[in-house]
């Protein structure tokens, strides 16, 4: 049967990663979290205290940041890995949250991600979210969705998500990181979040995660048939 990409960007929280992961699995693909590399990457700079804004010491930094997706066969996802361990819940950190845009958003960190990106998309059957798939990774993408959600909406969902796992943060903690991301990676000069021209707009404020995936996958056999 015929392989397609399928790209999701949006703001923050307002559900790409489930919705991907969803595709994925009903559809046999690979699902890349790519928001997962630029966390790792922010990690990384965090924990070697690098000078990110001093262009020169973020590329060297970055020739000793390996990424890599391994299968994690307890929760059926795949989980991120940097030089060989796993980050997986330690990239998900309010720290991390707090940085990733500025660090996302220089020219070095973007072509090194990218880079990766489409290589991990030449045979097709993927399904990658993140901001600028659409638009900058796979422009020829076959199926393109732009997910977005009433920002109260994804202040609350992310809120439920991460108070689950730190009883101590609180609802401005979350609504201020989401509000400074969404500024950040919108107006940043390289690959900066747009809609592309030819996605479709999905807006789950109001559907369930069922909901969201079957409108998905209706589009979807529409460009693989
Ligand atoms: N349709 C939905 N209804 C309710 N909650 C949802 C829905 N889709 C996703 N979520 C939840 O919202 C939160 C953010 O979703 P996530 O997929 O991580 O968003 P993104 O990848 O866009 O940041 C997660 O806790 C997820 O389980
Ligand atoms: N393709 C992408 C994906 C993420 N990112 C950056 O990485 C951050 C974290 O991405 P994410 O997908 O984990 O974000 P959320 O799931 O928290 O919304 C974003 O806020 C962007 O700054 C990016 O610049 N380009």
């Amino acid at each position: 049967m015929k392989k397609i990409i399928i790209t999701l960007d949006g703001f923050s929280s307002c559900g790409k990663s489930t919705l991907a992961r969803q595709l994925a699995n009903e559809l046999n693909y690979v699902f890349i979290d790519s928001g997962a590399m630029y966390r790792a990457i922010t990690l990384y700079f965090l924990r070697q205290h690098i000078d990110w804004q001093n262009e020169t010491e973020a590329v060297k930094a970055l020739g000793k940041v390996s990424l890599d997706f391994r299968y994690n066969p307890i929760t059926g996802n795949s989980d991120m890995y940097l030089n060989d361990e796993n980050v997986e819940a330690l990239i998900r950190d309010m720290l991390v949250s707090e940085n990733v845009s500025a660090v996302s958003a220089l020219k070095a960190v973007r072509e090194f991600a990218v880079a990766q990106q489409q290589q991990m998309g030449k045979k097709k059957g993927i399904v990658m979210d993140g901001r600028d798939i659409g638009t900058t990774v796979f422009p020829h993408a076959e199926l393109k969705i732009f997910v977005t959600a009433d920002p109260a909406v994804r202040v609350e969902r992310r809120f439920k998500e991460l108070f689950a796992k730190n009883p101590n943060i609180t609802i401005e903690e979350v609504k201020n990181n989401l509000e400074m991301r969404d500024y950040i990676d919108s107006n940043r000069e390289f690959s900066p979040l747009r809609k592309a021209e030819d996605a479709i707009v999905l807006d789950n404020s109001n559907l369930t995660r069922e909901e969201q995936l079957s409108l998905a996958l209706k589009w979807a056999r529409e460009k693989i048939r």
